[in-house]
């Protein structure tokens, strides 16, 4: 029978095996992963995840940590974080995986860092409409950002919390105010309403989604996510009643997703896939491939809106072009005059946040 100081005593070697930052072996073994013959990091881009112990946080680690263009992967959460990098910190991929655990270490989560994805925050439930996250989100990520700001300023940062359309302008209020704001390196994550609307469009078209590529402008929320039927890749016509569907499920879909969840949660899964998706096209930009182009809610002057999600060319510096919108046919021109003026709202509310 053991007694309690034993249990004690065996709780705590445990914990310290899997703290990151005092990684150690049981008392009885002489070797510990520091004195192994490790060099630690290869060549690769060094990427942080904040909210990494979440729904999406938990299978984008994994797929980051899959992906051969990351050499250092850092995973940050306020819990959970160091069980979550001790089962990934496992794959056999080539990318060094470390954990950080609460506000006080996320100094030591950020520096370095060429890359920021941040998932961090509450998702909707049904009924809830995305702003219906602001209260409880804009804050979480003003406090992120300002460790951004303080300990990676030069890092690209890829936001998905939402409301999207509201905080990637608190993102670059807190950037301008620390004086740090490169609008070239902050990108709201649209690529779930890209990856969504390829998939829809094969569907009616039937034909493979991997040969699909649909724009999708405007921002992230119901009428502001406008996809450009006209502008499909290949070339596509579609009737009224086609548009009409596709335009209403790809707005909808994720509600459509949080409905199906009945309570769970919101797109975790496809979630990730997309976010890995836009990553790595971020990474592919920053090693110096010039023909990454993909859509993104970014600091913009294609609309008289401050900020607007289109197609932009992504390169060593984070954005480096920003295409306009190309021919609209009627319906989508209509679809853009809704799409602005909620946009203008949403835009409003995340600024009004840090000005305040
Ligand atoms: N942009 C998009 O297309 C898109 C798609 C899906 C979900 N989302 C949004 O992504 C967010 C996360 O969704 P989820 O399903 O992963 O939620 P989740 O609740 O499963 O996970 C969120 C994680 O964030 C962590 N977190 C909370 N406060 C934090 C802080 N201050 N610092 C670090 N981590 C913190 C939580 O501990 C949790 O692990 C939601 O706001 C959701 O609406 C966006
Ligand atoms: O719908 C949500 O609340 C999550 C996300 O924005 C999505 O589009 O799936």
């Amino acid at each position: 029978m053991k007694t309690t100081a034993e249990a004690n005593q065996r709780i705590a070697r445990i914990a310290a095996h899997l703290h990151p930052t005092n990684f150690q072996m049981e008392e009885s073994s002489s070797l510990r992963p520091a004195n192994c013959r490790s060099k630690g990091a290869g060549p690769g881009f060094k990427v942080a995840i904040l909210g990494a112990a979440g729904g999406i946080g938990q299978p984008l680690s994994m797929l980051m940590k899959m992906n051969p263009l990351v050499s250092v992967l850092h995973l940050y959460d306020v819990v959970n974080t160091l069980g979550v990098m001790a089962d990934i910190s496992h794959m056999d991929t080539g990318a060094v995986v470390r954990g950080f655990l609460g506000q006080q270490q996320l100094e030591n989560a950020l520096t370095g860092m060429d890359l920021v994805i941040i998932p961090a925050g509450v998702p909707r439930k049904p009924g809830m409409t995305r702003d219906d996250l602001f209260n409880i989100n804009a804050g979480i990520v003003k406090t992120l950002c300002e460790g951004i700001a303080k300990y990676c300023p030069k890092a690209i940062v890829n936001l998905i919390s939402n409301p999207v359309n509201s905080t990637v302008p608190i993102a670059a209020e807190v950037f301008r105010k620390s004086g740090t704001y490169d609008p070239r390196r902050l990108l709201g994550v649209t690529m779930l309403d890209v990856v969504r609307a390829n998939t829809f469009v094969a569907e009616v078209l039937n034909i493979d989604p991997r040969e699909v590529n649909v724009p999708v402008i405007g921002g992230h929320a119901g009428v502001t996510i406008l996809p450009l039927l006209s502008q499909v890749k290949p070339p596509s016509t579609f009737t009224r009643e086609e548009t009409e569907y596709l335009t209403t499920r790809i707005q909808n879909g994720g509600t459509e997703v949080v409905e199906a969840k009945a309570g769970a949660g919101s797109a975790t899964l496809s979630m990730a896939y997309a976010a890995v998706k836009f990553a790595e096209a971020c990474l592919r930009g920053l090693s110096g491939d010039a023909g990454v182009i993909e859509c993104a809610f970014v600091d913009s002057q294609v609309t008289e809106l401050p900020f607007f999600a289109t197609k932009v060319r992504l390169g060593r510096n984070g954005v480096e072009e920003i295409f306009p919108l190309g021919p609209l046919n009627e319906y989508e021109r209509a679809g853009l005059e809704k799409a602005k003026e909620e946009l203008a709202a949403s835009i409003q509310k995340g600024v009004a946040f840090i000005r305040k």
